[in-house]
Parts: structure tokens; sequence; C-alpha cells
């Protein structure tokens, strides 16, 4: 060091100290006389993007102005919507209040908020803690960190909001992205998980605040199928909202006008694609709880162009599927006969027309795999929506829906019509399986229960889907009290199994999409394939179905325990991989390419699935000076 230079910095150093004590601001450069807009001398910081966000001293979250934003590579690393610093304690105390005069946050754990604040607190200050801790007590936590819980974050997001996590790209934000995409840190993101808020579980429209359940979905990635948790990275994309009350609140975090539609909704998330996949070419997005009317159309824009998939529409058929699958098992029949399954779904959105396009192939493949096959699967079932029972006399039917559409002389045979109510098509049907995506809490009345007395089937099952609990078409006390013993029952939300008090136990399943979306990402991340077919998603599927012993299956368990959620997501992994290699999509990950991946058999693609999920374990940790 020069003389000239260490007098400078001996200087600095003081400077520094006397401006440190006058101001109590720890700032280098006090000293320049200029000022902002405001009259106040501005602060220089050394520090950009997250390490501003994540430092107590310089942060402001919400109240960061948008030229600020910019200047400092924070755009989108914030809820859009600027708050002036009132606004932030009066969010505050809005939640603190709420936790004295409120204690009960849900009905099955009248702590559950309470958990998810500490838990949360330890994901921003520890990762690999929060994780061993997650993975650990995945059982325990998962209805924490996930749902349904989540649902109840989600909820009361402008409150709960303390640090922010992963990105926010705004209607507001276009032509920005292929930028704003740089402000994140990671150099690598494997796994992104995108909503627009726009149909949060059952919950309806959410907003911004949806967030929580890309954050809550790539908890599950991490704890389950050991995706790194440097490489993930939870998005929304705020482009307005519709719930009116969310438009009043002035404690609302995300943009405050109705939703963008048509073209121009089109075009942010066209960009938003554009963006991540030019900074990140080999992620994969997973579509998180779009409402119906996008979902569908925005997975077919981008299935064979992107990797990416939809969880709602992909995931929950393919859990629904191995349900449905293992239900004809716990018949003591051979899978086989599923074709033979009478099927009455309730809910025509994007879960419930995923279940029903993946369950009517199924059966096609089953019965021939020709058109005729096609054809005679499409009759097994009757779909109710709002409006009730669906046929070929619907007016303005969604097109989704109308592969499924009763044909009226069918129907008439059957004495129903156009409308049909749950309650009737169940009387007339009489129907081996229930199932319910309609995110109506409580439609599986004590009608409609006493209705399915009636079924044909040995066993009937009842798949009550809809989350979060509440939302859920029937407990499985209602269930198990009209129906009796000899049912099987699946949740889309955990419950308890019931213990009838004679030794035997009615089994709660959890239906629900967290079973298959972290083997189809790994899987999908390991393969290198460049998108994700239906045979992959279809492996997926058929490796959940036969996961399952004939014991199992026959105490009337058709799902895993959740504790058991790391290896069945390997499982699905490796499934994944080798439909891949069969359909000639591998092209390898890091040192292990298209061609070495190809040789593997399963016991080596197993092992190559393992050695690559990350452990929550602490690396040793060295300095060096770049
Ligand atoms: N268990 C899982 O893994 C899983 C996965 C995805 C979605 N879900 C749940 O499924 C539910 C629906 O999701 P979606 O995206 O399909 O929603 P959606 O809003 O697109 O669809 C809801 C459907 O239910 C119908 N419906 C409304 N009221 C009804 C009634 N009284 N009787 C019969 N049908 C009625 C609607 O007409 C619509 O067709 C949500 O609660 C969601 O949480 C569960
Ligand atoms: O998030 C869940 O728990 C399942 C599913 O994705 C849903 O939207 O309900
Ligand atoms: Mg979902």
């Amino acid at each position: 060091m020069t003389k000239w230079n260490s007098l400078s910095a001996s200087l600095m150093k003081r400077l520094k100290l006397h401006y440190q004590m006058k101001n109590s601001i720890p700032a280098i450069a006090q000293a320049r006389s200029f000022t902002t807009s405001e009259g106040h001398r501005p602060t220089i910081i050394h520090k950009r993007s997250l390490d501003i966000l994540h430092d107590p001293w310089f942060n402001k979250g919400t109240a960061f102005s948008m030229t600020e934003r910019d200047r400092l590579d924070l755009r989108g690393l914030l809820p859009p919507n600027v708050m002036s610093s009132e606004q932030q304690i009066e969010r505050f105390m809005v939640d603190l209040k709420r936790l004295e005069v409120q204690a009960r946050d849900g009905p099955l754990d009248p702590n559950a908020l309470a958990k998810w604040r500490i838990l949360n607190r330890l994901h921003d200050r520890n990762e690999t803690m929060y994780y061993k801790v997650l993975v650990a007590h995945i059982k325990e936590y998962a209805p924490i960190v996930y749902t349904p819980t989540v649902g109840l974050v989600c909820q009361n997001y402008s409150g709960l909001f303390r640090r922010p996590r992963g990105m926010y790209f705004s209607a507001e934000d276009r032509g920005e992205m292929m930028s704003m995409v740089y402000n994140w840190p990671a150099e690598q993101v494997d796994m992104i998980v995108v909503t627009d808020g726009s149909r949060i579980l059952g919950l309806g429209d959410l907003g911004v605040h949806g967030i929580g359940i890309a954050i809550g979905k790539l908890d599950i990635y991490v704890a389950a199928a050991g995706i790194n948790p440097q490489r993930v990275l939870p998005v929304m994309i705020d482009v307005g909202t519709n719930n009116e009350e969310l438009l009043k609140n002035p404690l609302y975090l995300g943009l405050q006008e109705h939703r963008l539609d048509g073209d121009e909704y089109l075009a942010v998330i066209d960009e938003f694609m554009e963006a991540v996949f030019t900074r990140w070419p080999h992620v994969i997005v997973q579509f998180e709880d779009f409402q119906s009317k996008w979902a569908f159309k925005l997975l077919q824009r981008y299935r064979n162009t992107y990797r990416m998939f939809n969880d709602d529409v992909q995931g929950t058929a393919g859990v629904a599927l191995a349900g449905l699958l293992g239900a004809v098992r716990a018949q003591g029949r051979p899978m086989i006969d599923f074709p033979k399954q009478k099927i009455v779904v309730a809910g025509a959105g994007s879960a419930g027309i995923g279940v029903l396009n993946a369950a009517r192939k199924t059966m096609a493949r089953m019965l021939g795999n020709n058109e005729s096959a096609f054809e005679a699967a499409r009759s097994q079932f009757w779909v109710v929506d709002a409006q009730g029972l669906i046929t070929e006399e619907r007016e303005n039917i969604d097109q989704d829906a109308s592969p499924f559409a009763r044909k009226v002389k069918e129907i008439n045979r059957q004495g129903l019509r156009e409308g049909a109510s749950l309650v009737e098509v169940v009387q007339k049907v009489k129907p081996d399986v229930l199932l319910g995506l309609s995110a109506v809490g409580g439609l599986f009345t004590k009608e409609v229960l006493e209705a399915l007395k009636g079924s044909t089937a040995t066993r009937p099952a009842i798949f009550a889907m809809s989350n979060p609990t509440t939302n859920a078409e029937c407990t499985p006390e209602q269930a198990f009290s009209i129906l009796g013993e000899n049912i099987i029952f699946a949740s889309g939300s955990p419950f308890k199994d019931i213990n009838f008090g004679n030794g035997h136990i009615g089994h709660c399943n959890q239906g629900n999409n967290m079973y298959l979306f972290p083997g189809i990402g790994l899987g999908t991340l390991l393969s290198g394939a460049p998108i994700v077919s239906d045979g992959m998603l279809q492996a997926a599927a058929e490796c959940l179905a036969a996961y399952m012993t004939e014991d199992e299956v026959h105490e009337g368990i058709i799902y895993p325990s959740i504790s058991r959620i790391r290896d069945i997501t390997k499982e699905i992994a490796a499934a994944v991989i080798m439909e891949a290699i069969e359909e000639d999509l591998v092209a390898g990950y890091r040192d292990v390419d298209a061609r070495e991946l190809q040789k593997f058999n399963k016991e080596q693609i197993l092992e190559f699935v393992k050695i690559n999920m990350w452990d929550p374990d602490y690396p040793t940790v060295v300095y060096h000076q770049d």
C-alpha cells in the first residue's frame, strides 16, 4: 500500500467514525453534502439486491420506493405495492393483535399459525437446520408448511409477511423481466414454482398473497426430493386480483387493480417464461394454482417447448389415478378391472378434468388402446359441476368438460337429466367411486353419503380431495359413520385415522399431489429431458400405484404415509427417468451424459437419484478472497 493510500484509508476511517458518532449511521460517505428530494442525506451502502433485504440496518422491506428498487437491484424481490412506514406498522400491528385476540388458527391444530411463524423464522436464519427439522419431522410439519396451514398463511399474508422470499413479476414490470431476472442472486435455479394467485387451494383469488403456496410447494421439493434449497425459486406473477376485499384493503401487498385478461395476460406470462428460460435454460417450471380458465391454455401453450408442467392438472391426475387403482385392488379385484369402475366426479375444474382425462386414457389403454376403447371408457364417468350433471344438453359447455358430457339417450335410460343433482346421480348410478374436486366443503352431505350405500361395489371409495381442510367434501368421521367400516377414504388435506374401538382402524389416506410433483420434478431434472411428456407423468402415477403392498391395500391404505415421502419420491424420480430413456428424451445431468444414463439398469438409476438428492447437512466452510 502506498503512503497516500494508507493515509487516505486512515483519514476515511476517522471520517467514518466521526460521522457514525454524529449521525449514528454506519455509512462511510456521510461526509458528502448532497441531499435527496426529501431533503435527507442519503445513506451510501455497499450491498445490492437480497443482501440489502437481509440486512436489518438497511432493510425497509415494502417501503423501498420504485426508484430505489431499480437503483439497488431490488426490482422483483418485493411484492409490487410500495407501502409507507405507517402502513407497514399497521400491517404488523394487525398481525400482533390477531395473535392476542385469536389463539385458535385452524380447526385441526389450534396452534398451526404459531408453529408456522416459528418455522418461518428458522427458515430465515438457518436453512440447513430448517430442512433438517422438516425432513426429520415431515409428518408433523408438512401440514404446517404445506396444506392445510399454508392456505391460512396466504389468507393472512399481509400480516405475516416479514422477509421476502422468491420473486414477484407484476403487470408493471412488462418489458423489464428479462433484466429483472438477474436480480435473483443464484447462478443456477433447478425448480421454479409459479402462481398467479388466482385459485389458491379452494380459497379462491388471493392475489399476490398466493406466493405462500409456491413457497410451501418448494419446501416439499427440498424435503421430499432433495432439491438444493439454494436452487429453488418461488415466483408470484401479479397481474392484479379480482378479489374485491383485497382491492379495497389498504394493507394488501399486491397491485390494486383488476386482473389482466386475454392477450395482455398472455403477454405477461410469455415474457416471464422467456426471461427465466433465458437466464436458466435448464430450469423446470411448475405451474400452481392458476384458475382453470388459464391452467389448460398455458399448459398447451408451453408444454412442448419448455420444461414445465401443471401440478393441479397433471400432478393431481396422477395421484388420483394411483388412488383409483388402489381402490380397485382394495376391492379384491385385479387392476385390469379398472375400466369396469363407475366413477362420479364432483368438480370439473383444472383438477377434476385433469383426473378425468388421465383415468379415461388409462382405462382405454387397458381396453385395447384404440378408438372404440377410448369411447367405451368415456361412459364410465358422470361429471357433476356447480350446475349439476353435465350432459350434451348443457349450453355454453366448457370445451375441456365437453368430452365427458353424458349422452342424452344414455342418461334418460338411467332416469337422469341435464343438471341432475349430485344426490340423484349417486342414487341412480350407484357408483364404485365418488370423487370430489369441487372446492365445496361438505358437498358430500348426509344424503349423498346415504345414497352411496346403494353402490354396487363391495367396497366403495370416497375421495374428498378439495383443500384445505374445511373445503373437504366430507370428513372421514362422516364417511365412516354413514357407510360403515368397509370403504376406502382419501382426502386432499390430512385427517387422523379413525379408531372404531373394536380393534379396527378406518384409514384416512392423504390423496394429495405432493406424492407426485417432487418425483416428477426430480426425475425430469436428472434425466435432462427437455419436456415433461405424458409418458413420464404416467410412469410416475403407475409407480405410486404399485408402491403399496397387497396387505396395505387390503387394509384400506392406498397412499403411503408421508413419513415415507423421500423414499417414494426417489422411486418416482427413477420411474420418470426410465420412461424418459424409453422415449429417447434424456440429455443427462452434470457429469453423467445421455449415453451413460441410457446404459444404467434400475438399481443404478435409483443410486444415481439417491446421490443427487441434497441432504440437510452443514458443509465445512472456508474463506477465499475473490
Ligand atoms: N388433493 C389434491 O392433490 C388437489 C389437487 C388439485 C386441486 N385440489 C383441490 O381441488 C379443488 C378444485 O380445484 P380446481 O382447480 O379444479 O378448481 P376450479 O374452481 O377450477 O373448479 C371447481 C369445480 O367445482 C365445481 N363446483 C362448484 N360447486 C359445485 C357443486 N356444488 N357441486 C359440484 N361441483 C361444483 C365448479 O363448477 C368447477 O367445475 C380445490 O379445492 C383444490 O384445492 C386438490
Ligand atoms: O396444494 C395442495 O395441497 C394440493 C393442490 O395443489 C391444491 O391446489 O389443492
Ligand atoms: Mg395446487
